[in-house]
Formats: structure tokens, sequence, C-alpha cells
């Protein structure tokens, strides 16, 4: 890369970069900084870099530091998840004849006279006046079938009213072709847009394909949005250009106003791609990669996808069954379609036996339903299925960490003093080594994945200050607190962007208090070992 550029501002020759991005330059301080007003809302440490395979895509202009800000942004539209039941269409709250404030001007359902302002609410409001009826919902409850049509409408307004928006979103993948062929593709054509077009009489303003492509574009690029019950879906901008890795290197949360924060979940060098994971990173390799087939249209090649190990973690692997045989059991690929033929073998690392593709199927349906079926309240529950099923999959197995997470979470549930001090010692020790065991494995196949390990680390701290208490020793309870400050510390650095209104938040605002009661028992402890008798 040059060393010397032009000037932002005064296009001289420069020599300053900026700290920010380290795309652009000044040719003094006093420049950088009557630049910085125009320059802020686009100075980002990485830029949009486009190839064959992934389409556009983000890299990183300078290294980026572990827990660092990549992006934060507000969304290009936003609305209600194609099946939901009626909600407000001004904060997203379910409704239900108690809190029903139909908006007078078109009758869609709001929970209040200010959320019928609420500006987000406009385009459907102006389609629904502009068909001259008003919209009547009178079933709540249960899913209602005009609600898939109001983010897609949002999107359509920005088209025929706001061009600098619609710019925006019509640079964005749709995945049209692919698509057309899917069965959800043939129904969205008829509820979706062929309703939009008769029902709001708009068959003049936007065509069949209009309309789809934007139900392609929420389709491959919205996110899920987690600040109302159920969430929301949100298009962002230039967080659509985060390609997929199922290992990614950053993490998103969001802001209590719809914003999208982008974090570093690692440290990433300059030139590196920068990455979220689009699917449940604690999904097998085979139902990942089916679900990205299916809602982003491409089959995953990733390091993670293409190493059947998964970094040595065995998370897809089932145990061999052969007589003293403590092999595992794998393909010999996960980027090959499974069907009958021998290369879709699964078989043995230490002895070589084979399974057949349909033998591993059948296991892992019938264990997923089990899973499935298995009240997850009851932490005996939980401890049978993993005896039982613990003979056929690798100790890291994506069930056994699922059932894991909920068992660490389970164990002493909420961590509050009397629930904590009512677990009995193995439940202790158990805790702390579940706590142990996850975070290690999210470590080698989802870093970034900061609510998760957060959680964890939570739990992790929460069981060994338990057992620092529990030992009346003053220097192994200094110890063992200490360790639990150390995990909590990371906890609250882990989840220091999540907001207050979501259970992570709670979590992180749980754990700082917590950590004040630890240094005043520290403090206690140390005055008590240091005062002279
Ligand atoms: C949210 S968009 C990302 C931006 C997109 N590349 C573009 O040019 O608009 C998601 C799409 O990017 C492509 N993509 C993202 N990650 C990918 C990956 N790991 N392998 C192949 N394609 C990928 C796929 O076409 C996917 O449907």
């Amino acid at each position: 890369m040059f060393n010397v550029g032009y000037c932002d501002l005064c296009q001289k020759p420069a020599k300053q970069r900026c700290g920010g991005c380290h795309e652009i330059f000044y040719c003094s301080k006093e420049h950088q900084k009557s630049g910085w007003k125009g320059h802020k809302i686009l100075c980002r440490p990485c830029k949009v870099a486009e190839d064959e395979t992934l389409g556009r895509f983000l890299v990183s202009t300078k290294s980026i530091k572990k827990g660092e800000t990549i992006i934060k942004e507000h969304p290009l539209v936003y609305g209600p998840s194609q099946i939901t039941t009626p909600i407000c269409l001004g904060c997203g709250k379910p409704i239900d004849e108690r809190n029903n404030h139909p908006c007078p001007k078109c009758g869609w359902p709001m929970c209040s006279e200010m959320c019928q302002k609420n500006p987000s609410h406009l385009p459907e409001c102006r389609y629904t006046v502009q068909r001259g009826d008003k919209v009547s919902i009178r079933n709540f409850g249960i899913i209602h079938p005009f609600y898939q049509s109001v983010t897609v409408l949002r999107c359509l307004y920005q088209k025929q009213y706001l061009p600098d928006v619609w710019k925006k979103l019509d640079k964005l993948e749709s995945h049209c072709e692919d698509r057309k062929d899917t069965p959800k593709f043939k129904s969205e054509r008829v509820q979706v847009a062929q309703f939009i077009r008769k029902f709001f009489k708009l068959d003049q303003v936007f065509t069949e394909d209009d309309i789809m492509r934007v139900c392609g574009i929420i389709l491959v690029n919205s996110h899920e949005v987690p600040l109302a019950e159920p969430p929301f879906v949100a298009i962002y901008e230039m967080c659509s250009m985060f390609e997929h890795r199922c290992k990614a290197n950053c993490s998103k949360s969001f802001t209590k106003d719809g914003g999208i924060l982008l974090v570093a979940g690692e440290d990433i060098q300059k030139g590196d791609h920068l990455s979220i994971c689009y699917t449940d990173p604690l999904w097998g390799t085979l139902n990942r990669r089916q679900h990205l087939y299916e809602t982003k249209f491409f089959w995953c090649t990733c390091s993670r996808c293409s190493d059947v190990t998964e970094f040595g973690t065995y998370f897809s692997a089932l145990k061999c069954q052969e007589e003293n045989c403590d092999g595992n059991i794998l393909p010999k690929t996960f980027l090959q379609r499974m069907d009958n033929t021998k290369d879709s073998n699964w078989h043995c690392n230490k002895c070589g036996k084979n399974i057949s593709y349909f033998s591993v199927h059948d296991l892992l349906e019938k264990l997923g339903s089990d899973l499935a079926e298995l009240p997850k309240n009851d932490a005996n529950n939980i401890k049978q299925f993993l005896s039982s099923s613990s003979g056929y999959l690798h100790q890291n197995h994506f069930y056994l960490t699922e059932i894991r997470l909920a068992l660490v979470q389970l164990i002493g549930q909420g961590n509050t003093s009397e629930s904590m001090t009512e677990i009995s010692e193995e439940d202790l020790e158990l805790k702390a080594k579940t706590a142990t065991q996850l975070l290690s494995l999210f470590d080698s196949i989802a870093p970034a994945e900061r609510r998760l390990k957060g959680i964890v680390l939570f739990e992790l701290h929460a069981s060994l200050a338990e057992m620092g208490r529990r030992n009346g020793e003053p220097d192994t309870m200094h110890r063992r607190l200490t360790e639990a400050r150390r995990y909590l510390i990371d906890c609250i650095d882990t989840l220091k962007d999540e907001p207050s209104f979501l259970p992570e938040g709670q979590i992180l605002k749980q754990a700082k208090l917590n950590l004040k009661s630890i240094d005043i028992v520290l403090q206690k402890i140390m005055e008590s070992v240091t005062s002279p008798t």
C-alpha cells in the first residue's frame, strides 16, 4: 500500500493517514480536525471488496483488537418478521383485545396513541389509506397472514418515495434466480406479491418481480433483532456486507434503538476478511450447511466445514461401537452430498469400520427427537440424557453441547446466594467442570460468540465463588475468589456491549455487582490475614 496520498480536504500531497480507517490521508493536524465532521460517518476500519465466490465482502484496513467496535449503524428498514401473531407496528409488542388501539387512519392494531404516530408505521398506513378501506384484524394470539407483507411494504415504500434509501437496498443480493424454484418462492408469490398488488391496489405501481426481489433482499440480508418478543427483522447497509464463516471473527449485538454493533471477536490483522456466522454455530456441520444453502443460497466451504474434526473438537463425531475401540466416526468430508454412495460412508479413525450415512442419520434422528422431547428444566433428566447418549456421541458432540449449556445454567439457576448454597458439592463440581469444558470448546469453534461465552463465564465464576465461600480456609477461599474474579472480569468485558433489556445485559449488570461483592470479601480476607492478633 502507498504511504502517501492526497489530503482528503485540500487534495495536496499528504502522508498522515486517518487513524480510524487507515484509508484516507491528511496533510496536517488542522485539516484532519476540520475534515472529521464529514468523514466521521464513513470512518471504519474496513472496506468493501468483491470476488466471484463471495460477491461483496469486507476486509480490515488496519489491525483491529478483540472487543473493538468495527461498525455501528441504524437500519435502512425494519419491521415484523414474516410469521407472526398480531403485534404493534410501532413498538413490536404483541397485541390482543385488551391493548388494541387500532390506528384511526388505517385500522392496523397498535398498542397506544404514541405508537400510532411512530414514523416506522407510515408506509403500511399510507398504502392502507390509499386503498380506501381500513384493515380489520380481530383474531389475536394466532399467526396472521397480513403481517407477512408489512416489512416488504416498508421496503417498497422506499422504492416509491425515498430513492436514497432504496438505492442502498437495491444494491443488496436477493438470489432471485436461485430462489425461483423453491416452495417458499412459490408461496410468497401468491401470499405476498399477489396479495400486495391486489389488496393494496398497487398493481400499477409494483410488478410481481419487484416484490419478489424485495422478498429476496429481506431473506438474504435481514437480521433478527431481539428487542421485542417476537423479534423483528432489520436490514442494515454495511452490515449486509459481512461474509459468513462458521468460525467467524466478528460478533453482533444490538442497541436499544434497533442499531447494530459489529465487534471484533478476536484480534484481526490488516487485510483479513471480516465475517459473522449467519447460522447457529452450535449446530452440527450438516445442519449448518443445509440451513445456509436454503436461506442464503451457498454451500459453505469455510475452514470449519472443510475440516471434519472441526479443529480437533469432533463436534459432529460419533463414538465407534466396536469392542475395545475408542475411535471417532466421521465422514471423509462434509463438503459432498450425503447419499447412497460408498463415498458418503462414515468411518472410524482408529479401526476403520465403515457405517452407512443412513445408519448415522437414523441414530442422530432418534437422539435428536429424544433431546427435543426432554424436559430441560430438570437437571436429573439432563444428566440421564448425557449418560445414556454419551456412549454413542463424542463428548463435544453438538447434542451434548446443547444440553450441557442448559445444565450449566440450571444447576443453581439464577446464581443467587440462596440457589447456590443449595447445590450439592457434586453438582457444584459438575457446573464448574461443564462450564470450563464449554468455554474451551467455544474458543475452538466459535470464539466470536460473545453472548454465549459471557453467559458461561458468569456460570463458571458463580461456581468458583461458591466453592470459595464453602471453604473456610482463608488461603483456599482467597484463591477461589481470585479465580472467580478473573472470570467475572472476562465476563464483563465480553458482555460490555449488551443492552440492559436483554438477558445478557442483565447478566452484565449482575456481574458488575458481584465483582464489587467479591472485592469486599477479598479485602476482608487480606485484612484478616495481615492484621495482628
Ligand atoms: C448478506 S449477503 C453478503 C453480501 C453479498 N456478498 C453481496 O455482494 O451483496 C449474503 C450473500 O453473500 C454470499 N456469501 C456470504 N458468505 C459466503 C460464503 N462464505 N461463501 C459463499 N457465499 C457467501 C452469498 O451469496 C450470500 O447469500
